[in-house]
C-alpha cells in the first residue's frame, strides 16, 4: 500500500520516555504553583484551571487545583487541560535553556529524509499543541518545525479511540488506508488500524528494555529504528 502521509507519537517514539519523566514532569510539577498564582487570570490559563475544578466537583481554590494536577502528574494522567497548562509552563523552561528536547537520532535522520522526499509528516501527541511545537523546536537536532505539515493532540480525541484516527486523516485530506501512523504503545497502533491506518509499532529498548514479543505487539509490524520502518 502507497504511504502518502506519516503520524507520529513523541514519547517513547521521537522521543525518550525518559526525558519526559525525568525532565519534563518534574519540572511542570515545581513550576506549577508559580505559574498559577502569576497567570491564573489570563483566560487561556482561567479557562483549563476552571476546566479542572469543575471535574473536581466544583473546588474553587486554586491552590487546591495544583494539588489536582500535581497528583495527575505523578499518576501520569494524559488530561487535555494538564497537558494544555504543562505547555505553557515547559515554554519557560525551553525559552531559558533549562533543556532541549530529547530526540532519538534515527528518528532525527529519517523525519529530515522523509521530508525532503515530499512526504508529509504530521504530529499526534498527548501533549498539547503548543507544547508539541516547542518540543521540536527545541530539539537535540535543533528547531524541526518546518519539518511538519500538521500537529494534532487529545482536542481531536482520544489516542486510542479509532474516531480520533479517522478525524486527522478527514482533516489532512489524505485516506486513512494511505496513511502510516508510529507509536510505542500497541493500543494506540490498534485504534489507528481500526481506522484503517498502516502502523509500526516503535520499540525502543531503552525505554522497554523487555522484549514485546507476540500477542502484546497484536501483530503490529514491530522496529527498533525509524531506519527500520522502511519508508
Ligand atoms: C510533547 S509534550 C511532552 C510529552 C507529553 O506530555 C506526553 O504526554 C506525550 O505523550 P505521547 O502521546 O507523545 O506519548
Ligand atoms: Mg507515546
Amino acid at each position: 500500500m502507497p504511504i502518502r502521509a506519516i503520524l507520529t507519537d513523541i514519547e517513547g517514539t521521537t522521543s525518550s520516555i525518559s526525558f519526559v519523566k525525568d525532565v519534563l514532569f518534574p519540572y511542570a510539577r515545581r513550576a506549577l504553583p508559580g505559574f498559577v498564582e502569576a497567570r491564573s487570570a489570563e483566560p487561556e490559563v482561567r479557562r483549563w484551571l476552571d476546566a479542572v475544578a469543575a471535574e473536581q466537583g466544583g473546588i474553587c481554590d486554586d491552590r487546591m487545583i495544583v494539588e489536582v494536577l500535581q497528583g495527575w502528574i505523578d499518576e501520569d494522567r494524559k488530561h487535555t487541560a494538564l497537558k494544555a497548562l504543562q505547555g505553557m509552563v515547559w515554554s519557560d523552561g525551553y525559552r531559558n535553556a533549562d533543556f532541549t528536547a530529547h530526540l532519538y537520532p534515527d528518528a532525527g535522520r529519517a523525519l529530515r529524509e522523509w521530508n525532503d522526499a515530499g512526504l508529509p509528516l504530521y504530529v499526534y501527541s498527548s501533549g498539547s499543541v503548543p507544547a508539541q511545537r516547542l518540543f521540536f523546536g527545541h530539539s537535540d537536532a535543533g528547531d524541526l518545525t518546518s519539518l511538519f505539515s500538521g500537529w494534532f493532540d487529545t482536542e481531536v480525541g482520544g489516542k486510542r479511540e479509532a474516531e480520533s484516527y479517522r478525524r486527522i486523516a478527514e482533516s489532512i485530506g489524505v485516506a486513512p488506508g494511505d496513511v502510516l501512523f508510529l507509536s510505542d504503545i500497541v493500543e494506540e497502533l490498534d485504534a489507528a488500524r481500526e481506522a484503517g491506518m498502516q502502523t509500526v509499532l516503535i520499540d525502543r529498548r531503552e525505554d522497554y528494555p523487555t522484549p514485546r514479543l507476540g500477542d502484546a505487539v497484536h501483530g503490529h509490524r514491530r522496529v527498533e529504528s525509524f531506519e527500520d520502518v522502511g519508508v
